[in-house]
């Protein structure tokens, strides 16, 4: 008998946590009867956390029982490989699929499909999807997911029409106070190399990074877009005797984490999925100002000024009161993202910010960054997989995967 396999379209609105607890619990809504009583997989990043946690916690290792790498380790495509191993030897009768192209490359993103496709041969595929590029291309039913409810459409073309995007007529709102570097170069790598035992991930990076850039940084899983960022951050410590200049010292001269930090306003998609404070989104604006989450002292009327510029511009500022936990993902997208800016840091680092954001959400994301690129002197770096229509970085910088390692070019 052929399996019916689903895909339900997410959107601003969609509370998908609702709906893959009825799926997995064994409760499923009225068109998945065929469900009941079946047993389910969860195949999406929030999963894998679950398996991290459980590895740092406990020392548990479930994907990775295999290898002496740790989970946390592993590049964001090879977390997914060995989920997707894991699952598959599960013996289960459905898989819920929660945007699976997320996080991964083009070429692992085919691979993806292809597998997909022969296990769709005995395993019914529920796929959750925020992007309409995104359809697996043997699925023949079709929903879309508002708020809880489940609305069953006929043709997913009649879907997501990418609604009119707000083009924030009003100006970035300025910093507080000037930006605390002076120099031209901001980050320099100088035939910079890193090995994880005798594994080469990157090899003779150089790259220079101006004041006032915008940088897209692309390269395929496991090609060390994470590794050069912690390196920056200061969390890697292989940055360490190396030539790497950041803020205009060489790394380990003296500065401390905090001091580097400071300067740098990060973004990536889980800070907003994890975090669970009950702070008004006009506290967590201005939160950026003080490098807490959330806000613990009364804000001055300056700071007040300001949150408000920056509400208005991007449309929420008749919501300023509500609780920042009650907005919707592309909501808290922009906020977080706020937050970032707003003290308008020498080095905004975006990690893959449009994850999960449907078709709108996404094109709202990038233009508030093309906007804040271009009217601030803040360099950004934008970390992608997906080609973003509309994303408008000065320079790109590629990393091609070698068996020395990566090596690095300017576009
Ligand atoms: N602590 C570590 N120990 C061993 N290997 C590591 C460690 N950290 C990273 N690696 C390996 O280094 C390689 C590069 O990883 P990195 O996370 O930098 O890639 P990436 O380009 O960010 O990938 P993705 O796009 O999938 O997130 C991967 O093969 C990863 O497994």
């Amino acid at each position: 008998m052929k399996l019916e396999h689903w895909a339900i379209f997410l959107d601003n609105t969609s509370k998908k946590g609702y709906l893959i607890d009825l799926l997995l619990q064994g409760n499923p809504p009225e068109n998945f009867q065929g469900l009941q009583g079946a047993k389910g997989a969860l195949y999406s990043k929030i999963a894998i956390e679950r398996y991290i946690d459980e590895e740092d916690r406990h020392g548990i290792k479930i994907l990775t029982s295999d290898t002496e790498q740790s989970l946390k380790s592993m590049s964001s495509g090879e977390q997914k490989k060995a989920l997707l191993k894991y699952i598959l030897s599960s013996d289960c009768d459905f898989i819920v699929l929660d945007n699976p192209f997320d996080n991964l490359d083009n070429d692992t993103q085919a691979e993806l499909k292809i597998r997909l496709e022969a296990v769709s041969q005995k395993i019914v595929i529920v796929q959750l999807a925020s992007r309409k590029l995104d359809l697996l291309p043997f699925i023949e039913n079709f929903a879309q997911l508002e708020g809880e409810q489940l609305v069953c459409i006929d043709n997913e073309k009649a879907l997501l029409n990418l609604g009119a995007i707000n083009q924030f007529e009003q100006e970035i709102p300025p910093p507080l106070h000037p930006m605390d570097f002076d120099g031209d170069v901001l980050i320099a790598l100088k035939k910079v190399n890193v090995c994880y035992g005798n594994k080469s991930v990157l090899k003779d990076i150089a790259w220079t990074i101006k004041k006032g850039d915008f940088w897209e940084l692309r390269g395929k899983n496991g090609s060390g877009k994470t590794t050069i960022l912690s390196m920056i951050t200061g969390e890697n410590p292989k940055g360490y005797g190396q030539e790497l200049y950041i803020f205009g010292r060489k790394k380990g001269s003296g500065e401390s984490v905090w001091d580097i930090k400071k300067k740098i306003g990060y973004f990536t998609p889980s800070m907003t999925d994890k975090f669970t404070g009950y702070h008004s989104v006009e506290h967590m604006i201005i939160s950026g100002l003080t490098d807490s989450i959330g806000l613990y002292i009364k804000p001055t009327e300056v700071q007040l000024r300001l949150a408000k510029a920056w509400l208005q511009l991007i449309g929420l500022w008749q919501i300023k009161d509500l609780l920042y936990h009650d907005l919707s993902m592309g909501q808290k997208r922009l906020v977080m993202c706020v937050r970032a800016m707003i003290k308008h840091p020498p080095l905004l680092i975006l990690d893959e910010p449009t994850a999960g954001l449907d078709d709108t959400s996404a094109a709202l994301f990038v233009a508030l960054v093309n906007k804040f690129a271009k009217e601030s002197e803040t360099t950004t770096i934008f970390v992608s997989h997906r080609k973003e229509p509309g994303l408008e970085p000065h320079h790109i910088y590629q990393l091609e995967m070698t068996k020395e390692g990566s090596i690095g070019q300017k576009l």
